[in-house]
């Protein structure tokens, strides 16, 4: 049923381009139909011949002549029908490929950002780069291959039924049994989980090639090649196996059908002679014979071609089962009339969520209970030890997901009825992972806000301190970045996300602070651009280094799944808990650094704090 539901899925894009794949279709049987003509025109040549073997004189050099010229035409004739089909044929495949990605992309715009996880997003990549790709070569190649390799084999079994039925149906033995082999292998269930199976290990195998490729540095530094090579390898063995499985399961269909139709004139053969024997005289049984014997081994390239097109409509049909698989991703709940909040205050009610595992089917709980009011104008801290659900919060704020329970509001209004357009208008975010477009600095800080002139854009930069790194670029403002060998570091990168949040200047601001930018320099100018950025707002901080938000009017301790404390900085290390036992951590460990920073609260706070020199 599902094999069913794919080939729909698969006639419904080809559907799109109904004419035009109708018309190459016309042109490439046209084509088809041509190609036989020289066949005929053969007969006609041996059977002129023949009759006139004894008296060389008589034979009709112009009747040959005027055959030799009408062969010569048709082929030329197939050729331009074989042209224009395939420009039919490419033009249609290249318009279902263009409006195939443009519709994935809407409809991926539309699911819950959640959906795009790195996995995802991988695999999304590849759904829209090589599934969709190869729809295009199957609709442009191999659909008018395929009309031909249907049609010219039946038209030439009906010329030659005409021929001489009996003959014929010699043929049709041989040619029945191999493909019933070939629909018995890859019809059955071991046939097609094998090829599923195999393409599965096709893409594992690229997949993990290309990770080892990349992790190239990280695996030199560590000195982990073992154990990074070993998922490479492993995933090279099951390629091996699984090859190997195929190979076993295949190579006697395989085999017998390439036998068989490899040499259908064998088959031809013996039947002849017998039908001969019986009327030793009859001339004209002995054109049709050797016509036989010229045309089937040219019946035998068609029906190959046939089981080589098989191979790739399977592909492509399970290519077309991922893509219909992403159409079937439910997009976010949009109100029919968004609603904008007067107020910034964000409130998370009795809040509780579970990641879904979309292959088992079960769920995680990682929040419960979730309760606080982030008030507008105020730091609202999330800390925690690692997975304790800090940045979930501050995703289900966004609407990555939505809850599962309770209910997150601003100002009051749910996020649900606001819409995801009012409310990506109403929240900035900065993450740790900062994404650049390949696109010039200036644009990529304009995305905070579109109608920002070139100087809004320079003062946001300057004050989240990237001015002067910028000047420094070769073409500064306008420098693409990645070209040129131009690429910024990664306290540059969230330098950028924070120049762009200035522009944009959403009344909330959810910041994931980075902690992989040690270099103090950065460190510091990245603080003093957020201390421009959280002013007046409603900001809720996932925070890694617990100096950054000493000055904070709330800080939530996020442990398990559950808000376990809740204070501020002086009331929560007064309590002795684990907000305590962290900031002693955090002491301690910063007493190994030297140099001063300064807090989001604008304060300058020497690192280390107590018991630091
Ligand atoms: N997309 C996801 N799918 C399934 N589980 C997830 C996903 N993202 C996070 N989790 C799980 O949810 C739990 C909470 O993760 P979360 O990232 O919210 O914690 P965190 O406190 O922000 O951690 P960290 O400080 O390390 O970033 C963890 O057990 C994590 O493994």
């Amino acid at each position: 049923m599902e094999a069913k539901s794919e080939m729909t899925g698969l006639i419904k894009i080809a559907g799109e381009k109904k004419i035009l794949l109708i018309t190459a279709s016309l042109f490439s049987v046209l084509s088809s139909l041509l190609q036989i003509v020289p066949f005929a025109a053969v007969y006609k040549i041996i059977e002129e011949l023949l009759l006139n073997a004894r008296t060389p004189g008589s034979i009709d050099k112009e009747l040959i002549l005027f055959w030799g010229m009408i062969a010569f035409a048709a082929l030329a004739a197939a050729l331009i029908a074989l042209y224009i089909g395939g420009m039919c044929s490419h033009i249609a495949a290249f318009n279902i490929l263009y409006q195939l990605r443009v519709r994935l992309s809407e409809h991926v715009a539309k699911v819950p950002m959640g959906y795009h996880t790195k996995t995802a997003t991988g695999e999304l990549k590849k759904i829209i780069e090589v599934s969709v790709e190869k729809i295009e070569k199957f609709i442009a190649h191999q659909l008018p291959d395929l009309v031909s390799a249907v049609v010219i084999p039946l038209l030439m079994l009906a010329y030659l039924f005409w021929l001489d039925w009996r003959l014929a149906l010699v043929l049709l033995l041989p040619i029945g049994i191999g493909f019933w082999l070939q629909a018995r292998m890859y019809g059955s269930e071991n046939g097609q989980k094998a090829y599923r199976d195999f393409q599965y290990a096709v893409e594992e195998m690229n997949a993990t090639g290309v990770e080892y490729v990349r992790g190239m540095p990280a695996v030199k530094v560590f000195g982990i090649s073992a154990d990074s090579f070993l998922t490479f390898k492993q995933a090279v063995d099951r390629y091996r196996d699984i090859s190997l499985r195929i190979t076993d399961l295949c190579k006697s269909s395989y085999s017998l059908f390439y036998v068989i139709i490899g040499s259908l004139f064998t088959f031809a053969v013996p039947a002849g002679i017998l039908l001969f024997s019986g009327n030793p005289g009859n001339q004209a049984f002995a054109i049709t014979f050797i016509l036989f014997l010229v045309v089937t081994p040219s019946l035998s390239a068609p029906l190959m071609k046939l089981l080589y097109l098989g191979g790739g409509l399977r592909e492509i049909v399970e290519g077309n089962r991922r893509i219909e698989a992403v159409f079937a991703e439910p997009v976010t709940e949009e109100p029919a009339v968004p609603r904008m909040p007067d107020a910034y205050d964000v409130s998370f009610e009795r809040v509780a969520f579970a990641y879904e595992n979309k292959d088992s089917k079960d769920y995680k709980q990682v929040l419960n209970g979730i309760s606080f009011t982030a008030k507008a104008g105020e730091m609202t801290a999330l800390v925690g030890p690692s997975g304790g659900g800090k940045s979930t919060i501050a995703n289900l704020l966004l609407r990555f997901w939505d809850v599962q329970e309770g209910a997150i509001t601003i100002g009051g209004v749910p996020i649900r009825e606001m819409g995801t357009e009012k409310l990506m208008d109403a929240v900035s975010f900065v993450f740790q992972d900062v994404h650049l477009f390949y696109d010039t600095i200036e644009e990529n800080i304009r995305m905070g806000n579109t109608k920002a002139t070139r100087e809004e854009v320079i003062k946001a930069a300057k004050t989240a301190c990237c001015h002067e790194f910028i000047e420094l670029l070769p073409q500064g403002y306008d420098t693409k970045i990645g070209e040129g060998g131009t690429y910024l570091s990664g306290g540059e990168a969230q330098r950028i996300a924070i120049a762009r949040a200035l522009l944009k200047d959403a009344p909330i601001l959810v910041l994931d602070e980075a902690t992989a930018y040690a270099d103090a320099e950065n460190e510091h100018k990245i603080q003093q651009g957020l201390v421009e950025l959280v002013k007046g707002k409603t900001v809720l901080i996932i925070a890694h280094r617990l100096s950054t938000i000493r000055g904070a009017e709330q800080i939530l301790v996020v442990n398990q799944g559950e808000i376990v404390e809740r204070g501020t900085h002086d009331e929560l290390r007064g309590r002795g808990g684990l907000y305590e036992q962290m900031w002693q951590a955090h002491i301690s460990a910063a007493s190994w650094k030297l140099g001063a920073g300064e807090g989001l609260s604008g304060r300058v706070e020497v690192k280390g704090g107590a018991g630091h020199e």
